[in-house]
Parts: structure tokens; sequence; C-alpha cells
């Protein structure tokens, strides 16, 4: 499909229209995503909508992310002469209001007489806001019938659901495509009590110790925020800090830490921690995050390309990556990533890795870690690292380590979670991101 010309020339704000600003202020997430590779989440930062519309437009930005494959192909099948050019705002008007005819509870009809007042009242699109009326109401006469004509993958970009079946087989493949197609539950990491803080919550206790609930509104008003009993982190990113093992009075630098979900668990189990990060602005949410959890680590605003200190006890490195394992939480990552972008990011992780050997002390242990699903991004970066530093051995990642889930444990001894692990009836309930995570020890 073709991207949406920018910038939208949304209305004002629709005042008078009930959820009509929720509706503008959706689409114009999903333009900023799919014309500008701007993320999903940004473009409700700044936005003056009440809390309910602001809640209402992240549920239809994101449902028509994490089905966008869906909805393009419908789009493509509907529209006999394509996408309008010049027409503004109107693909992502359509996008939007396709996506909550088709996945979300809303009235129809509401949906559709919004799309149409947006494309009215916008200079580009109003001459086709019949158009728009038309296609819509065919997709909500017809939903069964469309969607039956789908496969499960279309909701994947083609080039990186080809890459997965090449590196994991079609039917792994398969099914991580079909997890992400799910808005995943809330994944919790807590400083001590997992299993009280899990029956508290009304959720549950995971084999690797974080707390999962289904739960999908203001994360604030749970019990035990306030008080900085937890804080949110997906299952498999609360992997690769249970790595460095017993870290109780050891010095730990976190690198690319913010903004801190592996400092906590680092700082939480005892250690003493310095927290590196380039960026000022993530490292301040890093602080504001340690002090509601009442923890406490040294916070360094550097490149680590520079960067230099006396040898730690251990070291994490969590590189900046393609994050496609992330996806099932952000899937707007999946739209706004090309196979450019690994071969960029693998580059930066190897110049990155370069510099551990001297930052660990002799004895003492390395992990690195991406939330990339890229073997590119894991498998190959160790590989190549071990070859020139001969004084690092991999240290195999066990099943103990990682509360028994062998799955994702590589024939290598590395750690490669995938959306599709962790199975349960109940979809909401089910996965985890993909991680990768590599142990390695320097010898004494
Ligand atoms: C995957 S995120 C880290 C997530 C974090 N470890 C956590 O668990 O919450 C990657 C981080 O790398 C940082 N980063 C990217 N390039 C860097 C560099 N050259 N030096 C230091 N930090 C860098 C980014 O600012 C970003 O915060």
């Amino acid at each position: 499909m073709s991207k949406p010309p920018f910038p939208p020339r949304h209305p004002p704000a629709g005042r008078g229209v009930p959820g009509l600003a929720a509706r503008a202020l959706a689409a114009k997430a999903v333009a900023g995503v799919l014309g500008q590779d701007q993320a999903l989440e940004d473009a409700f930062d700044d936005a003056s909508l009440e809390a309910r519309d602001l809640a209402l437009a992240r549920m239809i930005a994101g449902v028509s992310m994490r089905r966008y494959g869906t909805i393009g192909t419908l789009l493509e099948k509907l529209l006999a002469k394509g996408m309008p050019r010049k027409s503004g705002p109107l693909e992502a008007i359509l996008i939007t209001a396709a996506a909550q005819i088709l996945f979300l509870d809303v009235p129809d009809r509401a949906a559709v007489d919004l799309a149409v007042r947006l494309a009215r009242g916008d200079d580009r699109a109003q001459a086709f806001s019949g158009l728009a009326n038309a296609v819509l109401r065919k997709i909500s006469a017809g939903k069964e019938e469309l969607l039956a004509a789908i496969p499960p993958e279309a909701d994947t970009p083609s080039w990186l659901y080809k890459r997965w079946s090449a590196q994991y087989g079609e039917a792994t493949a398969a099914a991580m495509a079909a997890a992400q197609r799910v808005e995943p539950s809330l994944d919790l990491t807590v400083k001590a009590d997992a299993a009280g803080w899990a029956e508290r919550l009304g959720g549950r206790l995971l084999p690797t110790g974080s707390v999962r609930l289904a739960h999908n509104g203001p994360i604030r008003a749970l019990e035990g925020y306030e008080a900085g009993a937890w804080w949110v982190q997906d299952a498999a990113a609360a992997l690769p800090a249970r790595l460095l093992g017993d870290v109780a009075g050891r010095r730990v630098a976190d690198l690319c830490a913010a903004p801190g979900g592996k400092t906590a668990q680092i700082a939480a189990a005892g250690a003493t921690v310095t927290a590196v990060d380039r960026s000022a602005a993530r490292l301040q949410r890093l602080g504001e995050n340690l002090k509601r959890l009442d923890l406490k680590a040294e916070v360094v605003t550097a490149d680590i390309l520079a960067w230099k200190a006396e040898p730690f006890d251990a070291v994490i490195l969590d590189a900046p990556c393609s994050a496609t394992g992330t996806i099932r939480r952000h899937p707007d990552v999946a739209w706004s990533k090309s196979a450019r972008d690994i071969g960029a990011v693998a580059d930066l992780q190897r110049r990155m890795l370069g510099r551990m050997a001297g930052l660990v002390k002799p004895g003492g242990l390395l992990v690195y870690c991406t939330c990339s699903l890229e073997q590119e991004e894991g498998e190959a970066q160790i590989a190549r690292f071990l070859e020139g530093n001969a004084d690092f051995a991999l240290e195999p990642v066990l099943p103990d380590d990682i509360g028994g889930i062998e799955g994702a444990i590589t024939p290598g001894g590395m750690l490669r979670t995938l959306p599709s692990l962790l199975p349960d009836p109940d979809p909401v309930m089910a996965g985890m991101d993909g991680f990768f995570a590599a142990r390695m020890r320097r010898k004494g």
C-alpha cells in the first residue's frame, strides 16, 4: 500500500461530536507510523484529550497497526483503482475505521459516520468522503467473509515472515505471526514476594518469576504501583538479568540501561549498579523509575562506544536493536522497519561488543542481549565476539536459570525466546517477547 501524504490536516478537535477527536488522533498516529516512521506511542505524548478519548484513540491505533496487514489487503481488494492519490489522511482514516468495524466493540455505524466526518473535514480527503462511506459499508456488511479470505501471516510484513521461516522453520514462523495478532497481557517484575503479588493483583505467577495479569487499563491505578512494589517488564525481558546469577555485593555495569528495567532487577538483587545510557531524556525516566521503586544506581550519561571505567564483576549490554521481538507489544515496529535496519543495528552491536572485553574483570561475566528475533543481532554477534576474544568462553544458559523453559535455550546454549513460547488456552495469557541473550565468562 502507498504511504499517506503529510502532514495530515485533521479538523481541530471535532468539538461537540462525541468520539470524533479520538478517531482524529488515532488516524494521525497511524499516519505518523506509516508516513514518517514515527513510533506509535509518541503520537499520544502531547495529546490534550480526556482520558477516555485518549484510551480509545490508543486502542484504535493499536489494533490498526496490529492488524494493518489484514486491513491493507482488504482495502486493496475493495478500492478498485487503489488508494486515491493526494487524498491526505484518507488512507489512515480508512485503516482506523476498518479496525473499529472489524476488531473492536464499536458500533459500525459510528465508525463509518465519524470516518466520513473526518474525511469531510480535510480539504484533501473531502472529495473522497463518498468513497470512504461506500468502502467502509462494504467492510461492515461482509466482514466475516472478507476476513476468512486472509491468512494469519498477513499481519506480519512479508520480508520479516520470510526471514522467520528461514531462521525458525515455517511452523514456528506461523505460530509467531499468530501470537502477535493478540493483544498481550501485562507482565510485572516484583521486588519481593512474587507469589503474594500475583494473588493480590488477581494475576498468575509465571515459571520465570514474572507476574502476569490480563489488564489493559491504567497501570498507576494498580495496587503496589505508588508503593514501588513492582515495575512493568515483559516476562522475556526479565530473563537476561537473571543470567548474571547472584549479584549481591557485586559491581555490575548495566550498559544501554534506560528506562531501567534491568537496572531495577540488578539493584533489587543487591548489586552496586552503574547504569549507562547516552540518552539524558531516557535516563531521566530511569531515575524516576528507580525513585518510585526506592532503588539506587550510579547513573552515567555517556556513549558506551567511548566510555571507559574500571572493569566490573559483571556487565550486561542490552544493545539497541531492530526490536522485532517486541512487535506483540509494539505492533507499529513491524511496519516501520526494513531489512536494511537490521544490517545497520548489527554493525553498531558489533562495535559495542568489541568494547566489552575491557570492561569485564578476569573471572567476570558478560551478558549480551537484544529484543530482536534476528540471528544477525544474536547468535551471529556472539560467534564473532568469541572468535575475536579467546579469553572469553560461553557459559551455557541452563533451564534452572530461566524457570525451566527449555524451549527457550538454543542447541548452542543461548537464550532465544519467541512470541509463541509459554502457550496458554487463553491467548491473552500466552506468549512472551522475542529476546536473545548469551552469557560469557572472562577467563580468570
Ligand atoms: C533496548 S534499549 C535499553 C532497555 C533497557 N536496558 C531496559 O531494560 O529498560 C537500548 C538503549 O540503548 C541506548 N543507546 C543507544 N546507543 C547507545 C550508545 N552508543 N551508548 C549508550 N547508550 C546507547 C538507547 O538510548 C536506549 O536507551
